[in-house]
Order: C-alpha cells, then sequence, then structure tokens
C-alpha cells in the first residue's frame, strides 16, 4: 500500500519536474534577461529543452486523473492571478533575516526604493546563526530553477581597519607616526615620535571606546630636559598601569606596561634612548579577537631598523582591507579601493507556479563571522534569477556585523513586538508580556507555555501551562508558535516534545471566548493564529511527539496529531477527538486533512460527522494515538521514543516527512485568506454564535 503510494507520487513527480522543465523556454521568451554578473562555473551540457507548453496545455494534460490534478493545482494553482503583462511574473516582495536572538524582526521591503536600500545597514550581531527567508510571488506562469544569489563584498577601510604610518627619517633626525583606527568597535591608536640628536618627543594616544579606555601618554625631552605626561581615563574593571621612567642627561629609559582584563587588551612599550641611539619597542596585544601590533624601532646615527608586525589572524582573509598610506581620508581611499568579494552564495529556490499568496524559501543556517576584525560593514549584492539567468530583482545593502545588536534596534523590536501583542488584546484587557522574550536563550520565561531544552540530547519540552484547561487563545497560539520557530532555529534542538503541565488535561482545544462575542476582526486574527500554529508544526523539519497526559478535544487533538508521534496516558477518563460537530461547528478542511492522513477516510467520516471523542484505548485502536502508557511514563516514553527518532538519518527523515506532508501544507498555504474570510463570516453567524453559548453554558453546568 505505502509502496504503492509512493509509486504513484514518484510518477507524479517526475511528471511535474517535467512539465516544469518544459516550462523553462517559454519563461526566457518572457522577461529581461539577467544581468548578473556572477561567474558561469555550470557547464553546458547540450542539453535541449523539451518542446515548450503553456501553463493551459499543462493544466489541460492527464486532465482526467484526479490525483494529478489535485497535486497540480497545489503546484500551479488555478491559474494565472495576474493578467497585466506590464506586471513582472515575479515580483520579490521582501527578505527577512531570521536570528532567534534578534530583538526583533529585520526585514527589507523589496517593493519600494532599492536605491535607498543601499545606504542602509542591517544589523548582525556577530556569532549569531541566521536565515535568510525570501518571500515572492508568481503571478502567471511557472518559474522553474529560481535561485537566490548572494555576493558579499568587504568595503574598503573605512569602516574598518585603517594603519597609516609615516616615517620619515636621516641620519639626524627620525619622525614617526602610526595611527591606527579601527571602527570595529572603537579602538584608536595614535603614536607619533619624534627625535633627533638633541630632541626625543613622543605622544602616544590610545582611544578605545570599548568600554571607555583612554590613555594618552605624552613625552618630550632634550638633553637637559624629559617631560612626561600620562593620562589615564577608564571605568573599566581590571586596568592596571606600570610606567618606568628613568632619565639622566644623557639618556633617556621608559617602560610602560598597561594590561587591561577588559577584553584582553595589552600595552607595552619600551623606550630606551641615549645621545647616540634610540630603542622603542611598543607591543600592542589585544584579544578582543585577535589584533597584535608590535612596533621594534632601533636607531643610531648611522642606521635605523624598523620592524613592525601587525598580526591579526585576519590579514590573510581581508588583506584587501589592510592599507599602508599616510592620509587615507584626504586621498578618499574609499574611491580608490574596489571592495573585495568575500563569498558567493547560490542557492536553489526551485520551481514555482502561480498563485494569489506568496511563496516564501528559508535557506539554511548560516553562522555570522566573529571576531574583531570581522565587525565591520559588508556590502551585499543580492539577485533572484533563474537557469535562464532572467533577472527578477536584483538589489544591493549592506549588513553590519556588530558585537551588539543595535540598542535603536531593541527599541523598535519592542514597539514591534508591543503592537503584536496588543493585538492580542481580548475584551479590550491587554495581556501581559512577560513571556515574550525573544533575546533570551533560556527558553524558559513564556507565561503559557514553559520550554525546557536539555543541551545533553538536544530534547525540548514544551509544557502548556495555560491554566485552567490549557484552552488555546490568540496569546497561547503566538507563543506557541514563537517558542516553535526559536527552536527550530536552534542548532542544539534536535527534537521537541509537547505536553501539558496542567493535571488531567492536554489542552481543551481553541479558546472558545476567542470566537465567541468577539470582533470579526479578532476572530480574523484569531484564526491567522490557528492557521500559523498548524502551517509551522505540521510542516515542522525537527521531530515531534506529543505525550498527551490528559483531555485533548478538538484544537488540542489537531495539536497531537499535528505531531510525528503520539504517545497517550492509558487512563479511561481520557478522551481525544475533533469533536467540532457537537459544538454546532465544522472543522476546516486541513483540521479534516491532519486526520486523515492519520486514520484514513472512513474513520475521519465517521469522526467528524459525529463529532466522536475517543477513549484512549479506542484511539489507539484506530491510529489516533500510536501508544498507551501509564500516566507516569508519558513524558519519560516520550524521551525514550524521540532518542530512537534521533537514530535515523536526519536529512532522510526529514526528507521523508516532507514528501508526505507537503500537499497538505500547500493547500492551505494556497488557501489561506479565503480560509480566514471563511471563519469569519461563519463564526459571526447568529445561528453559530447561539450555538457556541449554548454549548459555554453547557460546559458551566456541567461542572455547577
Ligand atoms: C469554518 C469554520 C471553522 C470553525 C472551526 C472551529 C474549530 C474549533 C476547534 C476547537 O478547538 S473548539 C473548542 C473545543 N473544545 C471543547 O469542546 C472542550 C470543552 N471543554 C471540555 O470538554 C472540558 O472543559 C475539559 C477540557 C474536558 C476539562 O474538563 P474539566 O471538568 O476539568 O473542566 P471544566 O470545568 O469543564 O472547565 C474549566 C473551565 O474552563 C472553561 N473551558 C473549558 N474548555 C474551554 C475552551 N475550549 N475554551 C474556553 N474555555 C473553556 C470552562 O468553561 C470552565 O470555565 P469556568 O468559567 O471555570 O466555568
Amino acid at each position: 500500500m505505502l509502496g504503492l503510494d509512493v509509486c504513484e507520487f514518484g510518477g507524479q513527480f517526475l511528471e511535474l519536474l517535467w512539465l516544469t522543465v518544459c516550462y523553462r523556454g517559454i519563461m526566457a521568451d518572457k522577461e529581461g534577461t539577467a544581468p548578473v554578473h556572477e561567474e558561469e562555473d555550470e557547464t553546458d551540457l547540450n542539453y535541449q529543452a523539451p518542446a515548450q507548453k503553456t501553463l493551459q496545455e499543462i493544466q489541460e494534460l492527464d486532465k482526467d486523473d484526479e490525483s494529478l490534478n489535485k497535486y497540480k493545482q497545489t503546484l500551479l494553482g488555478t491559474g494565472p492571478v495576474v493578467l497585466d503583462p506590464s506586471i513582472p511574473n515575479v515580483q520579490v516582495t521582501r527578505l527577512t533575516l531570521m536570528c532567534v536572538q534578534a530583538p526583533g524582526p529585520i526585514t527589507m521591503d523589496l517593493t519600494g526604493d532599492l536605491e535607498a536600500l543601499k545606504k542602509q545597514n542591517f544589523t548582525m550581531k556577530e556569532g549569531v546563526d541566521y536565515r535568510v527567508k525570501i518571500h515572492f510571488k508568481v503571478n502567471r506562469e511557472i518559474v522553474s530553477g529560481l535561485k537566490y544569489v548572494h555576493l558579499t563584498y568587504r568595503k574598503g577601510l573605512r569602516d574598518q581597519l585603517s594603519l597609516a604610518l609615516v616615517l620619515d627619517m636621516n641620519l639626524d633626525q627620525l619622525s614617526l607616526a602610526l595611527v591606527l583606527d579601527t571602527n570595529l568597535d572603537q579602538l584608536s591608536l595614535a603614536l607619533v615620535l619624534d627625535t633627533n640628536l638633541d630632541q626625543l618627543s613622543l605622544a602616544l594616544v590610545l582611544d578605545t571606546n570599548l568600554d571607555q579606555l583612554s590613555l594618552a601618554l605624552v613625552l618630550d625631552t632634550n638633553l637637559d630636559q624629559l617631560s612626561l605626561a600620562l593620562v589615564l581615563d577608564t571605568n573599566l574593571d581590571q586596568l592596571s598601569l606600570a610606567l618606568v621612567l628613568d632619565t639622566n642627561l644623557d639618556q633617556l629609559s621608559l617602560a610602560l606596561v598597561l594590561d587591561t582584563n577588559l577584553d584582553q587588551l595589552s600595552l607595552a612599550l619600551v623606550l630606551d634612548t641615549n645621545l647616540d641611539q634610540l630603542s622603542l619597542a611598543l607591543v600592542l596585544d589585544t584579544n578582543l579577537d585577535q589584533l597584535s601590533l608590535a612596533l621594534v624601532l632601533d636607531m643610531n646615527l648611522d642606521q635605523l631598523s624598523l620592524a613592525l608586525v601587525l598580526d591579526t589572524n585576519l590579514l590573510a582573509e581581508f588583506s584587501s582591507s589592510l592599507y599602508l598610506t599616510p592620509d587615507p581620508v584626504s586621498q578618499g581611499f574609499e574611491q580608490a579601493v574596489n571592495p573585495s568579494l568575500l563569498d558567493k552564495a547560490v542557492y536553489m529556490v526551485g520551481s514555482y507556479g502561480p498563485r494569489v499568496e506568496e511563496h516564501e524559501f528559508i535557506t539554511p543556517v548560516e553562522e555570522a563571522p566573529k571576531g574583531l576584525i570581522v565587525r565591520g560593514i559588508y556590502h551585499i549584492k543580492s539577485y533572484f534569477t533563474d537557469d535562464d539567468k532572467t533577472d527578477h530583482l536584483s538589489w544591493e545593502w549592506n549588513l553590519q556585523i556588530k558585537k551588539d545588536w543595535d540598542s535603536t534596534e531593541s527599541c523598535i523590536s519592542r514597539l514591534g513586538v508591543l503592537s503584536l501583542f496588543s493585538a492580542s488584546c481580548r475584551h479590550g484587557r491587554p495581556y501581559a508580556l512577560s513571556h515574550v522574550a525573544f533575546n533570551d536563550r533560556h527558553l524558559s520565561t513564556s507565561s503559557k507555555i514553559k520550554v525546557d531544552l536539555d543541551n545533553s540530547n538536544g530534547i525540548a519540552v514544551m509544557k502548556f501551562d495555560n491554566p485552567p484547561v490549557n484552552s488555546m487563545s490568540l496569546d497561547f497560539l503566538t507563543e506557541f508558535s514563537i517558542n516553535l520557530e526559536k527552536l527550530e532555529l536552534d542548532k542544539s534542538c534536535r527534537g521537541v516534545i509537547l505536553t501539558s503541565a496542567q493535571p488531567r488535561i492536554f489542552s481543551a482545544g481553541l479558546d472558545i471566548m476567542d470566537m465567541y462575542g468577539t470582533s470579526p476582526e479578532h476572530c480574523g486574527a484569531f484564526w491567522k493564529a490557528v492557521q500559523d500554529m498548524w502551517l509551522k508544526l505540521y510542516g515542522y523539519s525537527k521531530i515531534t511527539i506529543a505525550a498527551i497526559n490528559g483531555a485533548s478535544p478538538a484544537g488540542g487533538c489537531l495539536m497531537a496529531l499535528c505531531c510525528d508521534y503520539r504517545i497517550m496516558a492509558d487512563d479511561p477518563r481520557y478522551s481525544i477527538g475533533l469533536n467540532e460537530t457537537q459544538l454546532g461547528i465544522v472543522a476546516p478542511f486541513w483540521f479534516k486533512d491532519t486526520l486523515l492522513n492519520t486514520v484514513g477516510h472512513r474513520t475521519t467520516e465517521l469522526s467528524l460527522q459525529m463529532g466522536i471523542m475517543y477513549h484512549a484505548h479506542e484511539a489507539l485502536k484506530i491510529g489516533l494515538v500510536d501508544q498507551l502508557v501509564p500516566e507516569g511514563k508519558v513524558l519519560s516514553t516520550a524521551v525514550e521514543t524521540l532518542g530512537t527518532w534521533l537514530a535515523v538519518p536526519g536529512h532522510a527523515r526529514e526528507i521523508s516527512k516532507s514528501m508526505m506532508r507537503k500537499p497538505t501544507v500547500d493547500k492551505l498555504l494556497a488557501n489561506k485568506e479565503a480560509d480566514i474570510k471563511n471563519f469569519v463570516s461563519f463564526i459571526t453567524k447568529d445561528s453559530i454564535q447561539k450555538s457556541l453559548g449554548m454549548y459555554l453554558a453547557a460546559l458551566k453546568k456541567k461542572k455547577a
């Protein structure tokens, strides 16, 4: 049976692949060709595309094959969404940098002024994991072989590291100026040394904004006189300074050692000079991700030796960012310096058909670079293109890698979060925001859902804690989806267990209070949150197990059905099922599909029409749950089971899951808006409101 399904699916899939390949030729004619300046690294295999077909022709093919038609509809939509040929077939609408630790969404609108984007910096904290999400629309025709190309350049040194060294000498005189100016979180060092046989002047200014350290040292001496000024200003923890100065008319020795634990900066300066000879050694060693500078200068009347070592292991990587120039700014070096290409990433986006809803594509997880020298601004050229090099969109923007997120961004994001959650005020009552903890890597601060991620095995347990019955209100659903998303992005998490912190109840399903007596706007927002929860959970890439430790009606059952495996407490008091008809409401098609995909057609038919709640044993019998264990063992069995699932090669399992579930997910994605409208008009009907009211009254009466 399974073999047959897979063959059937495989056949359809191949056919669709062929159809999309056929279609590429047509597309190339219709859109402009790309000015994509990417290196040609693909081999021409002398490939001859099959005869071209229109979307309509494709839809006509095998018209009588019902299952193929369904699949085609999922992939191709029902037909062109926009007929106006002046509107591009593919419209890229926005790019989002998805990062769990980000204080808020980092999104760029690609429908507006792309020129403005060139000047805009999007900040990313160093070392964080992130993914790029692109939203795009397909309006008329299938596009195949879509690609997202991402070229990363490092800008000139102005934003990064500048070193200027000026050395001027003759037998009687030496002048040295060294300026090290790095914006990489603000370290500046200026050293000026001017000496002739009679006089030595040294000025050293070290100014680092990196937690406020400033040091100025001025030393001026001639044969009869020595002046030394040292100013040190710091509110840092752990600063040590040692200054040794020894001078007489013929000789000067100076040793300065500055040692600060604050991100490990050490400075040693040794200066030894007499009338005939000057020796200077300066060592600047900062662990702020590997910058070391050593300067050794040794001279006498006849000879000069200078050694300058600037040792940052980033030299190799960013050699083009390092220049020796006397006056970088006045020479306008930024124009003179071509930004160097650091990285080229090509992501295969795939083939897509027209539909009203936007498509979205998410890249695999990347890690932002980390370290003092890699902080700075990267210029990025993005191309949304395809195999035919059609330029669907190309734009440029800047990614700024910083030691921390921008504080202003945090404010903006907090506002964003507030507005997101003010939308979840129910009956005019704002909900507590304590659970909104985007920055918090300890995921356990949510108010309605407790998350505990065990780093030793990668298993996260999400415990519903929304008394009295874990009903899924708008804020519960929002919080659930955020946590799930966070865990999906968290590399250390490998699987998620859903369970309840409430005794005897897994979840009472959707919060009826969100549907009863509320405004159409509220109902719309609520339903969108239900959809988002389902889309996230049913299409989740990681393993999910429902540890059902209590009653699980309606939405509770749906949530369990979305998981990969269900373990239920073996207790006759607990039941599970989609009982919507008992409330006088109708489960939507994606509730139905989720049940159908689990227990089959006939059982789904009986179950939905009658609104049956199954006791644990019955649920096991019809395959609604996979295993029964004593209540006290539900969670431990779930952990054990997840362990065995984790032994399966992850990639193969994930693709298999997606193969089984994607058509169902795509169906809702293609009808999301219509489904919301349908829900709102249905649930706000007087007759339905009356049913809900009676149901609520019955619940309360039962209690009485
Ligand atoms: C195109 C249109 C599509 C429309 C599709 C709409 C889909 C909806 C899916 C749903 O999920 S609808 C919700 C269905 N849920 C239920 O039917 C469950 C109802 N509840 C129960 O059966 C029981 O409460 C329980 C879960 C078995 C627990 O029983 P227990 O005896 O322990 O507690 P109660 O005294 O019954 O309840 C305590 C308290 O909680 C209130 N409550 C219960 N369920 C809900 C709920 N789903 N939403 C809001 N409030 C709920 C109940 O009224 C009690 O409140 P009180 O004020 O303390 O009396």
